[in-house]
């Protein structure tokens, strides 16, 4: 070790304090200053080799935090290795062996040069005597008031988002369709704007809905739901190649657009999940904020002109479970209901269980919305449009094709078949806007059942009684409603070319001449349609129905089968964004703690030295003039090297090139999993 000048020790302020707060050797002759803790600019010599005084120092007691300067992982260990011939590889190849980490597998190479201890060199002054080429004075400057670690987010300001967009001041923003009302935030609500009663949605994607007119400026949510800003940008994602560059390809050649989820289902997805999470701008007195276990209501219904006194739907929020479900309200009932009616309907449809009816969840009675209503809670599916909607409304439009009809005629067996078994039945609701798509390919569900006629008309006995004479006749006429449905679409197949509003037909008005005359349907079908509409003594059954259409069973179960294995292999291929997420969070769990600044396990000498300077080979690397570089390759290389372990060296260098490290992804590993076992545990 060099023999250290005593005269310009003296004025130097010891390292070991800066470092840990207090010098083990001040007593035994440290030549450097030792009374000047309170400073907040001090210098750092490195002229010396004195690794042994930091390594000592740290076997004693735990330093304060104010004394410790902020390790700065951006100037500490960044490399990028050089072409052959550079200097800094000449560097690299010309050390020695020097100390060997705990593992025993570690190998350090350091040059005989002292290097600056990255690790304690929070903000680089640059401060640099020009008179002194072996030894780099540094000037630190810590901030005198951690304030990381002081930072208190409870007691932080509540940021307020507000938008300066012109669009919430404008007197032409198109209104809600609500009655008209004030409310404690100032909200003024107008029913009345005929141009914006049919609010059309694409995909049922609520449009980013204007704000209310306000009556003053106070209020402190944002105005738009969701806001603008957070609207994804689906371009950017890789765009689709033109046809004539993909027959280019050869077969074992993918595009860029190949390697993801194809961009209409992610945007479908993407969708769904936006409609789920959004929220609307409660003030609690025209929609309540919470209603029993339930809140953040969002209105589903947008064309309910009479709010208050229609059912409406809305997507709420359970606070049970955290998952998003439709609450369905019934108002102004009447108060002698028997409160054992509502629980016993309950009992009886929250049995059913098939996947072509949207499951009953809950039900129970509220004042909050200033009357006596009914709450029903079904589950909740994002940006499903009713039968009606989706092949007659909604843009573009679906023409109905007889693949259409047949996969909507078995799943609706099925569900009739799950409610009859049951002993119940599904009462008028079997039409066309209470049957919601929810998916591909033709995938749907009946949202509602007759729970009103059993709520307020029936004795609540009778919804159960088995074979009753009452019961079996409604499940008959269940045959005849589903009848009506599909005839209502098969004859308005060609209702989508011209833009006539479809006609309903109810039951009594569909004859069998009406039947045989749809050119549009292959007998097959118009021989179910006459089945599901006949009268007659004749007791329908499912089994009989399907007997007419098992075939056509076989065609849905093919298609639903492809569709499942498609979608399985593009989840497939999104499968390992979820273990480099994960890798990657453990990595960032580790890496940069306050805490680590002051571990000597984490400094140049320690165990976890290859953790910091593997960090910094991934992801900050630069080229040979220092410039950023963005390698998406070989960061998701370097990761994968690392999940699997693999034997496979590589050589980590410090910025300063004077040190460097050879160690294994296994190794790697396995100290990155220990490390993060140690903070988990
Ligand atoms: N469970 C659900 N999940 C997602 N969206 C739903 C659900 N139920 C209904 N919707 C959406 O709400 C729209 C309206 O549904 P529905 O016709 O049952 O309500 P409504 O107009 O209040 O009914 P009613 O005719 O009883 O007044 C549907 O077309 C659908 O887009």
């Amino acid at each position: 070790m060099e023999k250290i000048n005593p005269d310009w020790a003296k004025d130097i302020s010891c390292r070991n304090i800066t470092i840990y707060g207090y010098c083990k050797k001040e007593k035994e002759g440290c030549p450097f200053k030792h009374n000047d803790n309170a400073t907040t600019t001090t210098t750092i010599t490195t002229a010396t080799n004195d690794v042994s005084s930091l390594l000592d120092a740290s076997e004693a007691a735990t330093p304060t935090m104010a004394s410790v300067p902020k390790f700065n992982a951006k100037v500490s260990a960044s490399f990028t290795p050089m072409t052959i011939g550079s200097d800094s590889l000449a560097t690299a190849s010309t050390t020695t062996s020097a100390t060997t980490s705990t593992g025993g597998s570690i190998t350090v190479a350091a040059t005989s040069a002292t290097t600056v201890n990255s690790m304690a060199s929070p903000v680089v002054d640059n401060t640099l005597p020009s008179n002194n080429n072996n030894s780099s004075n540094i000037s630190i400057s810590i901030p005198a008031t951690a304030s990381s670690s002081n930072y208190d987010p409870f007691n932080a300001p509540i940021f307020t988002p507000s938008s300066t967009s012109s669009i919430h001041t404008s007197t032409n923003a198109p209104s809600y369709p609500f009655p008209t009302m004030t409310n404690s935030g100032g909200i003024n609500i107008n029913v009345n704007d005929e141009n914006n009663s049919n609010m059309s949605m694409t995909n049922n994607v609520p449009p980013p809905m204007p704000p209310p007119p306000m009556e003053n400026n106070d209020l402190k949510y944002p105005r738009i739901y969701p806001p603008p800003h957070s609207l994804l940008q689906y371009h950017l994602y890789a765009p689709e190649q033109p046809p004539s560059l993909k027959s280019l390809l050869k077969p074992n050649e993918r595009s860029a657009d190949q390697l993801f989820i194809p961009n209409n289902i992610r945007e479908d997805l993407t969708k769904k999940n936006l409609s789920t999470l959004q929220i609307f701008p409660s003030s609690g007195k025209v929609i309540p904020s919470v209603v029993q276990d339930y809140f953040n209501l969002v209105p589903l219904n947008f064309n309910n002109n009479d709010f208050l006194n229609k059912t409406t739907l809305f997507k709420v929020f359970s606070n049970y479970d955290g998952k998003p479900y439709v609450l369905k309200r019934l108002p102004n009932i009447d108060k002698s209901m028997n409160p054992s009616k509502i629980s016993k309907i309950y009992q009886i449809w929250s049995k059913v269980n098939c996947t072509n009816l949207i499951k009953f969840r809950d039900i129970f009675q509220t004042t909050k919305f200033g009357d006596l209503s009914i709450c029903l809670i079904f589950d909740y599916y994002p940006n499903s449009l009713s039968l009606y909607d989706y092949h007659f409304v909604n843009f573009p439009k679906f023409p109905i094709t007889m693949n259409y009809l047949w996969t909507y005629l078995v799943q609706l067996t099925n569900v009739m078949n799950s409610i009859h078994s049951q002993n119940l039945n599904i009462g008028n609701t079997l039409n066309w806007t209470k049957v919601l798509i929810t998916g591909d390919p033709g995938r749907i569900k009946l949202s509602h059942c007759d729970f009103m006629d059993s709520l307020f008309n029936e004795d609540v006995d009778s919804v159960v009684s088995s074979g009753g004479s009452t019961k079996e006749r409604q499940q008959q006429l269940d045959y005849k409603h589903l009848g009506q449905l599909l005839f209502n679409l098969s004859i308005n197949t060609d209702n989508f070319n011209n833009n006539n509003t479809p006609r309903e037909y109810q039951i009594d008005e569909i004859t069998l001449q009406s039947i045989d005359d749809m050119k549009q349907i292959d007998d097959k079908f118009k021989d179910v349609l006459k089945y599901l509409l006949a009268d007659g003594d004749v007791k329908k059954s499912v089994h009989d129905l399907t007997s007419h259409f098992y075939d056509k069973m076989f065609m849905v179960l093919e298609s639903s089968q492809t569709y499942t294995e498609y979608i399985e292999s593009v989840l497939s291929r999104e499968l390992e964004n979820g273990r480099l997420f994960r890798l990657v969070n453990k990595l960032n769990c580790i890496f940069g703690r306050i805490e680590s600044r002051i571990d000597i396990n984490w400094s140049e000498s320690g165990t976890k030295f290859p953790i910091i300077l593997f960090y910094d080979y991934v992801f900050h690397q630069v080229d040979s003039n220092g410039k950023p570089i963005m390698d998406l390759t070989h960061v998701l290389r370097c990761l994968n090297k690392l999940d699997a372990g693999i034997q496979e060296k590589l050589m980590l260098v410090t910025p300063d090139e004077l040190n460097c490290i050879i160690i294994s992804y296994k190794e790697l590993k396995d100290l990155i999993d220990s490390t993060f076992r140690s903070i988990t545990q």
